[in-house]
């Protein structure tokens, strides 16, 4: 894909709405109280997936003369929606939504994905914006840009909003940063946008993920506003009302993407060969380590003893990240870090046992 940026407003794009439409009154009174902020592009679930079955599922389409009524009220504000299905996209453009995303439990699905971007080829210049999967694959979010780079839409943007997880979390969707740092490392003309209400789930977290986000560089934020949150139908203990979203946004620091001077730059080279250096020892030792995985490794196989160690690796696990707080490093950092290297130990002996010399 030879992605072009086409969003260069040099300041964030916020996307602010609710999560779903309920009620044109709802809807019309969310959207004053968001468009009295500054915020000119609106979000709303007119069709909801969820989780489990007799969850509320959106109003559907009755919502559409709603969103033209909020429109006309409004000339310069534009809409984003939710769609899952051609049929979805047909009733989307026939009532002049000018932005459409596709949802985490759609990109999951390249038969979906493809129907979508079939529905949308030839529709000039509207805008894409693709959410990752539910589970973390690259490769699969990549996959669904693709599909809609395919059929000539130039107006593409990604969506990060979390990953599923089985275990226990703060978050209600983990957002394993890498993931979204490595598709912008790969495609860096490619609108990134972050979702911290999914990520979050509630709203005392939402402004540090947003935070973050401007720190790496994103381009924008989509975020759950709710006239009022608790009465909402969906997603309520993460949406913010027009007002407190105005106050969180007016907290978050807009980070440079260039350095401000000669000095700084000269400094910052100057700790970044510090670094280097740093990552070069780090590097001898960590070689230094699997050569003697590899001795160990051959004795072991010549005695035929088995190459996982239950009682060593215990005891491994439990004292480096003991040893690593001592060194100001975080336990769960050093234990991460100890279950790769060991994973890397596994593989190496299990080379040395599977060559017959
Ligand atoms: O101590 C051993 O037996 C090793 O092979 C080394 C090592 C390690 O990486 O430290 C690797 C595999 C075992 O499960 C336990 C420990």
């Amino acid at each position: 894909m030879k992605i072009k940026n086409w969003y260069s407003d040099g300041k964030p794009w916020i996307i602010a709405g609710p999560c779903s439409v309920e009620t044109e009154e709802q809807l019309l009174e969310t959207v004053d109280g968001l468009v009295k902020d500054g915020i000119t592009t609106i979000r709303a679930g007119v069709w909801k997936p969820r989780t489990r079955p007799n969850s509320f599922e959106g109003v559907g389409k009755i919502a559409f003369p709603w969103i033209k009524k909020a429109k006309s009220l409004h000339p310069h504000i534009q809409f984003a929606i939710e769609v899952a299905s051609a049929e979805h996209v047909e009733l989307a453009l026939k009532n002049d939504i000018d932005i459409l995303w596709v949802g985490a439990r759609t990109t999951v699905n390249p038969f979906n994905v493809q129907e979508i971007a079939e529905a949308v080829r030839g529709v000039k210049d509207i805008p894409i914006l693709v959410k990752n999967p539910i589970n973390p694959d690259l490769a699969l979010w990549i996959g669904a840009l693709e599909r809609f780079y395919a059929v000539g839409i130039e107006k593409l943007g990604a969506i990060h909003r979390g990953f599923s997880t089985y275990q226990e979390s703060i978050y209600r969707n983990i957002p394993l940063w890498q993931i979204p740092i490595e598709l912008k490392s790969r495609y860096p003309e490619l609108l990134l946008i972050n979702d911290p209400s999914h990520i979050a789930g509630k709203r005392d977290l939402l402004f540090e993920i947003a935070q973050k986000a401007m720190d790496l560089q994103y381009d924008g934020l989509i975020i759950e506003s709710h006239r009022s949150p608790d009465e909402a139908w969906s997603d309520s203990a993460q949406q913010l009302t027009p007002d407190a979203l105005k106050e969180m946004l007016s907290y978050i620091k807009i980070r440079e993407k260039n350095f401000p001077n000669k000095d700084f730059k000269n400094e910052l080279e100057g700790i970044r060969d510090q670094i280097d250096e740093t990552d070069k020892e780090l590097l001898e030792v960590l070689s230094r380590r699997l050569e003697l995985v590899k001795k160990v490794g051959q004795y072991k196989k010549d005695k035929n003893v088995a190459i996982f160690q239950l009682e060593r690796w215990n005891k491994i696990i439990e004292n480096r990240p003991l040893w690593g707080e001592k060194l100001n490093l975080n336990a769960d950092f050093v234990k991460s870090i100890y279950q790769d290297i060991h994973d890397e130990s596994i593989r190496i002996q299990t080379d040395i046992y599977n060559n017959e010399e």
